[in-house]
């Protein structure tokens, strides 16, 4: 890009081709969406998916993006006009652009909370989407309740501005029932067992933190007009990078600070129990069930679970990206492995349909994406159980060893015991781990601090080793003779 690149804009967009530009929706359409957390996984996906509903059947339903805790986003969208590309890039290196104009509004949480509240209790939203991350929900997944004694979410319950997501949801609903709005459907778009379920739980639990007066009415108001729909999200869409930016723009030959690139594959599966209307997401390709459950298990065990595993030893290995880590003969082997023998049968038993592996790997492999090890890594403790540690639980319950699972899970360790600057720095919770784990001398007393972090690590296995205890052999290994020789051994 250079000083004379015309920024992406309403007025510039006559210079994208127009097929580039035909499925924006026409100027004025309303907000009938808000979005918490508009990062680029949700520019790439819901906000494509609703763009091509509203093409499909024209409604009021642009979205309000809504960044939680971050501005950068609501900057580059508000200096183009909330328009952006999505770039969806095949293996072969094949391109599909689009300019998206879905998000018609935008607030900054931060420092606009009062307008984050209005937007949430307007009569024309109908519909809340999140992708907060898995950390974003400041849960405690062994309850299914706001973690105790967070001192943010606290803070939000005791009336401040909320930073939280949770706190902004639930001041929102709160405003919505004092303004008598409609009933709402909301969707939580983050990588999370039954996600709707679980941000109900999280808001009931935000309620009654409440001071009585407030809560018994609102969780009232909320039990009867707002419902949690769990959903199924698809689509590799790495973190943009300069380069990327750069290559829009030559691309383009107008530069986009708002741009997203990911892989051509997007799909979402929506539990179908909504309290309103929707975009005619159904018309777009967007899946509906009463039970997301079996797709759920698939995503996570069979796309999630791989990926946390090449993460994590590939970071071990000295990769950087996916890519460069599934080009390596040995964690293939590995991973084709722990794929036919634990994974792929776990999602089975729950009614399942996994994908064959090779396709799998040559989507999560395309090496026209830099799909950062480094961002799968991030929150293990948020990560890890549903995508590894349930599946080995469920091995060990069965008299079966994973020691497959439990080599991933033992690489995630040895990568907190690793010194920063020979791995990537982690988030605030990780790196608060690995300090705690960094005294440890043994494989054992490092998984033994893990046991109350790591939910299903310690399940009930009778007189059998459990999880945990198969984690610690397989990080004995891994620390004893080395990462290298662990994957090797382990594929057999
Ligand atoms: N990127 C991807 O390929 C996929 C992402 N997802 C889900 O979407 C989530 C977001 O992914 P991206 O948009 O790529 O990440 P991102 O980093 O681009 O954006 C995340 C958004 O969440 C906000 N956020 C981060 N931590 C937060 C916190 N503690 N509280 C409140 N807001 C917070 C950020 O400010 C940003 O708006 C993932 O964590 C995952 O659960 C699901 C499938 C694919
Ligand atoms: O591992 P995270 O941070 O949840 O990121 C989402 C992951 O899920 C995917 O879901 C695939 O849909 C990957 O694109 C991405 O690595």
């Amino acid at each position: 890009m250079t000083t004379a690149t015309p920024r992406l804009n309403r007025a510039a967009r006559g210079l994208l081709p127009t097929e580039l530009t035909a499925e924006l929706p026409p100027p004025g359409t309303g907000t009938g969406i808000v979005h918490l957390g508009p990062g680029a996984f949700h520019r790439a996906h819901q906000a494509v998916f609703t763009q091509l509903a509203m093409a499909a059947e024209p409604g009021d339903w642009g979205i309000c993006a809504a960044a939680s805790r971050g501005r950068s986003t609501v900057e580059a969208l508000r200096g183009q006009d909330n328009l952006y590309t999505v770039t969806e890039r095949a293996a072969d290196g094949a391109d599909r652009v689009r300019a998206v104009g879905a998000i018609t509004d935008t607030v900054s949480a931060l420092d606009e909370p009062e307008r984050l509240a209005a937007a949430l209790a307007a009569p024309a939203t109908r519909v809340v989407t999140l992708t907060v991350t898995e950390g974003g929900y400041r849960h405690d997944p062994a309850t299914g309740r706001l973690a105790p004694d967070d001192p943010e979410t606290a803070a939000d319950a005791l009336g401040r501005a909320p930073r939280t997501a949770v706190g902004q949801l639930v001041r929102g609903l709160q405003a919505r029932s004092r303004a008598g709005a409609e009933s709402l459907t909301v969707l939580p778009c983050d990588n999370l067992p039954r996600n709707g379920r679980l941000l109900r739980g999280l808001v009931e639990s935000f309620c009654e933190m409440l001071p009585e007066s407030e809560a018994a009415p609102l969780l009232e108001w909320v039990g009867e007009r707002v419902a949690f729909c769990s959903t199924v999200v698809d689509q590799v869409v790495p973190a943009t990078e300069q380069a990327d930016l750069d290559r829009v723009a030559e691309a383009l030959g107008v530069a986009d600070a708002a741009a997203v690139v990911g892989e051509q594959h997007r799909s979402w599966v929506v539990e179908d129990a909504f309290a309103g209307p929707r975009p005619a997401w159904d018309r777009v390709g967007v899946q509906f069930t009463p039970d997301v459950g079996p797709y759920e298990t698939v995503k996570l065990r069979c796309v999630n679970a791989p990926l946390s595993a090449t993460a994590c030893l590939g970071l071990l290995l000295g990769a950087e990206t996916v890519t460069e880590a599934v080009g390596r003969l040995d964690l293939r082997r590995y991973l084709r492995a722990l794929y036919r023998d634990e994974l792929a049968p776990s999602a089975a038993a729950v009614g399942g349909s996994p994908p064959e592996f090779d396709a799998l790997l040559a989507r999560l492999g395309n090496p026209n994406l830099r799909h950062q090890l480094a961002k799968i890594a991030q929150q293990g403790v948020g990560k890890l159980p549903q995508r590894l540690v349930a599946p080995a639980a469920e091995h060990v319950r069965r008299g079966e060893d994973p020691h497959l699972a439990c080599l991933a899970i033992a690489a995630w360790v040895h990568l907190l015991r690793v010194p920063v600057g020979a791995r990537p720095r982690l988030d605030p919770v990780s790196e608060e781990i690995a300090a705690e784990l960094a005294p440890a001398r043994y494989a054992t007393e490092a998984v033994d601090l893990l046991r109350e972090r790591l939910y299903g690590l310690s399940e009930e296995s009778g007189s059998r080793p459990d999880v945990g205890d198969r984690v610690a052999e397989a990080l004995r290994t891994v620390e004893v003779r080395g990462v290298h020789a662990a994957v090797q051994e382990a594929a057999g």
